[in-house]
């Protein structure tokens, strides 16, 4: 199947929730260390680049991947939101009436034990799935009242997902990779690859252009992963354990440069994670168990002793 040839069947679905759920959520588990860089591009050392940031250039997102909305508002809101499975004639509540809002230019992580609801979270979250019950808002709208192709297409322009498992399809190449989003929101073919090729220029990744996912490392596949989440520049990244399956001197290169995303670009970022490691980049930790949000806690960025910590992990890593 050609690329053009999957993006039309795609598009003709514009049901992205299917799609995703018919991908792969399991990744294999990837044995092979890597450095985490290229020799052309060190992943964390972003460039700034007008083009993305800017906001005067014809990126699908024209406010430079910001959003014009009141601050005061929440980008995200969840407003007593239940996720009931059906299971034959059994019901599991995997979360039960969670209210949480999230604002614009957070790190949010949401932490929790393997079964406490995390991904069905994070599903809710980027409208991949409805709720059983209350009601999920994304930039002040009900996502409920929206049908599937608008859904598809707020969701989109305003979030970028990195899954643990990359989700990369297998059949396209790197390049093809980043430009899909990119057709699903008709950019000119053209600025297109200009933006993949930038995208994969600050990810370290030109020199792998043409490579299929099952040529790469496990790195360089979530760095494709983060590359095509970035595509459409949208204001918030949702990335469900983006370090689960990385060694952790790479894992570290990718919560580093998600870090840059947030420092420098003021971009939204919510991780879903069971691993404590990943709490130093917060600036709130939403504790969830059973299906229930424990304790929400605001956190200082970037703390003298947790950069401390960071640093001596690094260095242990190094030796
Ligand atoms: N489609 C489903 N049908 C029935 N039960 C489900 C379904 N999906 C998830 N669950 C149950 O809901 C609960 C929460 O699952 P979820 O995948 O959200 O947890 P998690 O915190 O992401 O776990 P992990 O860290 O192990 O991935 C679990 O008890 C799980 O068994």
């Amino acid at each position: 199947m050609t690329l053009t040839e999957i993006i039309d069947s795609f598009k003709s679905k514009l049901n992205v929730s299917k799609l995703v759920d018919s991908l792969e959520r399991k990744a294999s588990f990837y044995e092979e260390s890597e450095n985490g860089a290229d020799e052309n591009g060190s992943v964390g050392d972003l460039k700034y680049n007008p083009y993305f940031n800017s906001g005067n250039s014809d990126a699908n997102n024209s406010n430079g991947g910001k959003i014009s909305q009141n601050k005061d508002e929440p980008l995200i809101k969840l407003i007593n939101v239940w996720k009931i499975y059906q299971m034959g004639e059994v019901e599991f509540a995997a979360l039960k009436g969670i209210n949480l809002e999230i604002y614009e230019g957070e790190f949010l992580i949401i932490l929790g034990p393997s079964g406490s609801g995390k991904s069905t979270m994070m599903n809710l979250l980027g409208c991949l799935d409805m709720p059983s019950k209350g009601t999920v808002c994304l930039n002040s709208k009900d996502i409920s009242e929206l049908d599937e192709s608008e859904l598809a297409i707020i969701r989109g322009k305003m979030i970028g997902f990195i899954f643990q498992s990359f989700n990369l399809l297998p059949t396209l190449n790197t390049e093809e990779n980043v430009l899909l989003p990119m057709e699903f929101q008709e950019e000119d073919r053209k600025i297109a690859r200009e933006k993949a090729s930038y995208l994969l220029d600050i990810v370290g990744l030109s020199n792998k252009k043409g490579n299929l996912p099952s040529q790469l490392s496990g790195g360089q596949r979530q760095r494709v992963a983060i590359a095509r989440s970035l595509a459409v520049n949208p204001p918030i990244i949702l990335a469900d354990e983006p370090t689960g399956n990385l060694d952790s001197k790479t894992g570290d290169y990718i919560l580093d440069f998600l870090d840059g995303l947030h420092q420098r670009d003021g971009k939204t970022i919510i991780i879903v994670t069971h691993d404590v490691e990943l709490l130093r980049y917060a600036t709130r930790v939403v504790y969830i168990r059973d299906g229930e949000i424990e304790k929400i806690e605001t956190r200082p960025k970037n703390e003298p002793d947790m950069k401390n910590e960071r640093g001596t992990k690094n260095e242990e890593n190094r030796s």
